[in-house]
């Protein structure tokens, strides 16, 4: 293309979003660099912000449908090019239907989903007019955050901000108790637990809900814990008709079952409209999977001369869940025997985090925020990091012990490419013993992609 013939161009300003190169500019670019294509940016220069002359701006898709103060701050925080889920649901969620979002991790369905939150709420009338439901407390907190970063408006401006309200396992469900009575919020998001307490006792209702989203529908769903609290949610404490429903998830297994249950069942309305981005790949194409064969004494001195030749900026590292066996017999878990290796042997400058389930929430709250505040981190989780949580800077992914289902893996390796126009490349390895490898293969199968093998020497 002539650079005399890009077209219009959008030139804005970008202050906080993790956000960088978008479709369009990489369309765009020129192979020499070209006086005519600007490149305004925030903290990197790799962030243009260009929309193609017929493609709308994420402001110009909300124009009409969400209020001016959201769609300046999304312009404040750099959120100028729809994700294609974005671009797909959002005008099947404005003319009000029922949806499932189902498209990859990190494709934005957060902001899909609040946006239409955005478009319905009134935040002069007190009551609880959208609920939100999430698996954790760390997605619940993360969730909470993005909420609060579009309410936020101009104190010289005279309407009301609307209110977000927590509602978290762990939290002071007391002094919620009061808030909820005095003034009731208008968006509430809670993990299932919390919410039927409150539910149960009365002390609030869902009488003015118009939205409820369930975020990582297929994952409460499938918890034994959370599924009977979920289904009166949708039945009994509100009506589909009444409302709203929008379930997100990037895995929705056997997804026309599920469509049909939630017609079946009445969870939805009879028109909810599946909205399934990249179907043919669930995962971001920008993630490149790897495995390493080893014996299972030497992974941690493997992980170790990984770890020295990624030089990750950030990284995940996964392990299992201790089995019952292995508790019964006294063994400490995984987690702590990798931590304790790692604080003795790693001399790289990422910090040594932990997260996992036996931790108490203001510990586990405490490594989430060192993660989002530092320089760069190397964290060991269980499968308790691999729902939702997002990192952007996170450019390495390590399964120190293989998921259990291709859906685990599938959400592991969407802790990384979490930028959604990044041309970058992102990193999955697999440590495995060599009876592992039928069981990657499977997901690889399953998930359509290739894991490449990676030879290492392993230091005695
Ligand atoms: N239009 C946009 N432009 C730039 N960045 C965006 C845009 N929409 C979302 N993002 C960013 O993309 C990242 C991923 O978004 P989000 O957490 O909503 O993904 P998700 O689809 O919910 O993923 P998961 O399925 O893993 O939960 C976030 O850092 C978010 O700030």
């Amino acid at each position: 293309m002539a650079c005399s013939n890009t077209g219009t161009l959008l030139v804005c300003t970008v202050k906080t979003a993790p956000y960088s190169k978008p479709r369009a500019f990489r369309f765009l670019q020129p192979r020499k660099p070209c006086p005519n294509l600007l490149c305004l940016s925030g903290k990197s220069p790799n962030r243009p912000l260009f929309c193609l002359p017929n493609s709308p701006t994420l402001g110009e898709l909300c124009r009409n449908h969400v209020p001016d103060h959201v769609l300046r701050r999304l312009e404040e925080v750099g959120y100028l090019v729809p994700t294609d889920v974005q671009m797909e649901a959002l005008p099947i969620l404005f003319s009000r239907n029922d949806c499932i979002l189902h498209a990859q991790t990190g494709s934005g369905k957060t902001l899909t989903y609040l946006l239409l939150i955005y478009s319905l709420i009134n935040p002069k009338r007190s009551a609880v007019q959208a609920l939100i439901v999430v698996p954790t407390r760390e997605l619940g907190m993360q969730v909470t955050k993005v909420a609060r970063m579009l309410a936020v408006t101009d104190p010289k401006l005279e309407h009301k901000s609307c209110t977000v309200m927590a509602l978290l396992d762990g939290g002071m469900l007391k002094r919620h108790k009061s808030w909820l009575k005095a003034e009731p919020p208008t968006i509430v998001v809670a993990t299932i637990g919390s919410l039927n307490q409150m539910l149960e006792k009365r002390i609030f209702n869902l009488d003015s809900m118009q939205v409820l989203v369930v975020d990582e529908v297929d994952f409460l769903f499938n918890s034994s814990k959370q599924v009977s609290s979920l289904r009166m949610l949708l039945t009994s404490y509100s009506s589909c008709n009444n409302r709203q429903t929008v379930f997100a998830s990037a895995s929705i297994p056997q997804h026309r079952r599920f469509v049909h249950d939630c017609i079946q069942q009445k969870w939805t309305k009879g028109d909810v409209v599946h909205v399934h981005v990249n179907r043919i790949k669930p995962m971001p194409a920008c993630l490149h999977h790897r495995f390493v064969i080893c014996g299972r004494k030497e992974k941690h001195q493997l992980l170790l001369s990984l770890l020295q030749s990624d030089q990750p900026e950030s990284g995940i590292i996964f392990v299992g869940e201790q089995s019952e066996k292995s508790k019964k017999a006294g063994n400490a878990p995984s987690t702590t025997l990798l931590i304790d290796f790692l604080r003795t042997s790693y001399d790289g400058s990422l910090e040594i985090l932990l997260l996992e389930e036996n931790m108490n929430f203001n510990s586990r709250a405490a490594s989430l925020s060192d993660m989002r505040q530092g320089d760069g981190h190397l964290l060991v989780s269980t499968d308790i990091a691999a729902r939702g949580i997002d990192l952007p800077e996170t450019t390495h992914i390590y399964n120190f012990d293989l998921p259990k289902t291709a859906v685990d893996y599938l959400h592991r390796a969407g802790r990384t490419g979490r930028m959604p126009f990044s041309d970058k490349k992102y990193t999955v390895t697999n440590i495995i013993v060599s009876e592992e490898r039928f069981a990657l293969q499977r997901f690889e199968n399953e998930l359509m992609f290739i894991c490449e093998e990676l030879a290492l020497e392993i230091p005695c």
